[in-house]
């Protein structure tokens, strides 16, 4: 569906720039993502993922061009956005516990207050750990959980607060490769049945592969937008990094291989094919 002023795309760019000093990150960048759209962002180390993360936070403006969320300037529906950050662990002295993160991602909503708010904001604690397969483990310490754990309680900690627009910054990093083939169903999954957005940054397009709608491919202030099938192709990723690169399709995965700087490295083509 096209956006218009009463459907608004879930997220738009417009000839967005974002450079710090000499160094363009992306340049006329154009973007429009639609309610229940899944983006994969890719890229190497520093082509700018987390900052265009942070441009649709509101906590870095663009050098110029436009952004906007649900028709708004980023940072004034805050509320309306999800944030995964990346996987790591925590502490295993921390005894907090997995539903009072997940409640985290409630705090400033109206139903915070009195005895009728607390008891929403339970049902909804509970919806979350439920949606994420994590009622059994919800009250356990968090820093008794493994990492596939705690990421499903990020997850739900996202959700909670029924965002519009999902932004997942890696939150596959570290996880083996069952976790991240949960992890991105869950995402793809709820935010199908919520109809929000999801840009999911990832290294590894396999994991998120069944899910995927588009995706974001940023090099080197290069990028491109397309499906999978149009932008994970050995012409597209050789454009993009410069230098021949080869693109293999296994079965249903993609292995990456060749490219001087870095292509089939940032890819980890061997640890995907084990
Ligand atoms: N506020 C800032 N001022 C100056 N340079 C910055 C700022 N924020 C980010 N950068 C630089 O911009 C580049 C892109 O950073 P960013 O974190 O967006 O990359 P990334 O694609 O997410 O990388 P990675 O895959 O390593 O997480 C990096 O070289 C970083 O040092």
């Amino acid at each position: 569906m096209a956006s218009s002023a009463e459907h608004p795309a879930a997220l738009q760019l417009r000839s967005a720039t974002l450079a710090f000093g000499e160094r363009t990150l992306w340049d006329g960048l154009d973007l429009e993502v639609q309610p229940g759209e899944f983006l994969a962002v890719l890229g190497p180390n520093g082509s700018g993922k987390t900052s265009l993360l942070r441009v649709l936070l509101g906590l870095q403006p663009l050098t110029s061009g436009e952004a906007r969320i649900g028709g708004m300037p980023p940072g004034s529906r805050n509320r309306r956005i999800g944030y995964i950050p990346q996987q790591r662990s925590v502490e295993p002295t921390l005894t907090v516990r997995g539903r009072d993160l997940v409640g985290l991602g409630l705090d400033g909503h109206r139903w915070g207050i009195g005895w009728r708010g607390r008891q929403e904001r339970r049902e909804r604690v509970d919806a979350a750990l439920a949606s994420v397969d994590a009622f059994d483990f919800g009250n356990r310490p968090l820093g008794l959980l493994s990492g596939g754990e705690q990421q499903r309680l990020r997850v739900a900690q996202a959700l909670v607060g029924d965002p519009a627009l999902l932004l997942c910054d890696e939150p596959l990093l570290s996880l083996d490769l069952a976790s991240q083939r949960m992890v991105s169903q869950l995402v793809a999954g709820a935010a199908r049945r919520k109809d929000a957005a999801v840009l999911f940054v990832t290294h590894e397009i396999n994991p998120v592969l069944p899910v995927v709608d588009r995706v974001l491919y940023l090099v080197d202030g290069r990028f491109r937008v397309g499906t999978p099938d149009e932008v994970m192709t050995s012409e597209t990723l050789s454009e993009l990094y410069r230098t021949p690169v080869e693109v293999i399709r296994l079965a249903d995965r993609i292995v990456v291989v060749g490219g001087e700087n870095g292509a089939a490295a940032h890819h980890h083509p061997l640890e995907e094919t084990t």
